[in-house]
């Protein structure tokens, strides 16, 4: 099962039938296992990256013409083994062109970004994996051109100091924790809650120049802080894993955006619909936050393409409301300098 990216202690638990993940509906529990499997054969291999290969080297580029570093490529290989034989009947993955079909037989339909952040392997910064689980339908198509609020499962990896599954299944999210000790997944939460009101946005700045008018006067009024409308001061951050940003906000809250910008090839911002932003919106809401594309509710979008973008906006429910309202600014208000601006002004 998963090629080398295996881990004999969990593998062990599920060939003597014990559950591998404590707390999983019975409906998920093989897929769940399986992907709790590999998620720690994973954190190992990471662990050992450098030894005796070179996870973050380049090894060409994926259909949708993103570069494909190592890991991208031995994470998805590894899941797709894993679930096999399972009720997986469709495998989408970020980096493949077209879904597969493990097991026509099945009743469940997986979407994945196998390796989320690769930008961040060689750096040893947090890095992870994305799923989101639907009801299979006859195709892939039906099965993933769909609202995310079809999802019956969803979560993360996270492969960082401590290596943890997020996961909800439609009541609550849940989170365990690798333990380095036994090899054994713990169940640690079972109500996690994204705070409703923060300080700290994160967002690539770098990219200013490039954003539309509202998220620009957004940012301008945090940036501003005590001195501007907003007359309080706030904090930033950027990883550039959107597992880490996702983790934060869940443990302290926060926001996330990235916008559409002018750039060739952002016109729909970076991340994916149906690997990345549907499956994080789905974990995000059930903890009581929001996600939006800056306007519309992400989960409510349905994607006509497996491999579309869409800007991204999610995190503490006040601020996700309050980035909503910039977009719904005349265009006059959202460009004018922010010391002008009346509907924030304090
Ligand atoms: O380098 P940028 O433009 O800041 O983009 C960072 C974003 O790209 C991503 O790395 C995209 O994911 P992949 O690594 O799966 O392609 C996100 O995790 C992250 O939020
Ligand atoms: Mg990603
Ligand atoms: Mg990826």
């Amino acid at each position: 099962m998963g090629g080398d990216i295996v881990d004999s202690q969990g593998a062990a638990l599920a060939a003597a039938g014990t559950p591998v993940l404590e707390g999983v509906p019975q409906q998920l529990a093989e897929v769940m296992d399986r992907l709790a499997i590999v998620t720690a054969g994973i954190a190992r291999r990471i662990a050992r990256g450098g030894i005796d290969e070179q996870l973050g080297g380049g090894v060409g580029t994926n259909a949708d013409g993103d570069g494909q570093k190592a890991l991208d490529v031995i994470a998805d290989d590894a899941f797709c083994a894993a679930l096999a034989g399972t009720a997986v009947r469709f495998y989408a993955s970020e980096e493949q062109e077209v879904a597969v079909t493990l097991n026509p037989e099945g009743d469940l339909a997986l979407a994945i970004d196998p390796l989320d952040g690769s930008s961040n392997i060689d750096a040893n910064v947090s890095i992870g994996t994305i799923f989101g689980i639907y009801p299979a339908e006859d195709t892939p198509e039906s099965s993933f051109l769909r609202p995310g609020s079809d999802l019956i499962a969803a979560g993360y990896a996270i492969y960082g100091p401590q290596c943890c599954l997020v996961a909800s299944f439609g009541a609550g999210v849940l989170k365990w924790v690798l333990d380095p000790e036994t090899a054994a997944w713990v169940l640690v939460a079972r109500g996690l809650t994204v705070a409703p009101s923060s300080s700290e946005f994160a967002i690539n700045a770098s990219n200013y120049r490039h954003w539309p008018a509202p998220v620009r006067a957004y940012v301008d009024d945090c940036v501003a802080g005590a001195d501007g409308p907003r007359g309080q001061n706030f904090n930033m951050r950027w990883v550039a894993s959107l597992v880490a940003e996702t983790h934060r906000i869940l443990t302290r809250g926060g926001v996330f955006l990235y916008p559409r910008d002018d750039r060739k090839g952002y016109a729909q911002g970076r991340l994916r619909l149906v690997y990345e932003c549907a499956p994080i919106a789905f974990v995000i809401t059930q903890g009581g936050g929001s996600a939006t594309d800056g306007e519309q509710p992400i989960l409510a979008r349905v994607p006509a393409h497996l491999h579309d973008r869409t800007p991204f906006v999610f995190g503490s429910s006040e601020k996700v409301a309050r980035i909503t309202a910039y977009h719904d600014l005349p265009e006059r208000e959202s460009s004018a300098l922010f010391g002008k601006r009346g509907l924030f002004r304090s």
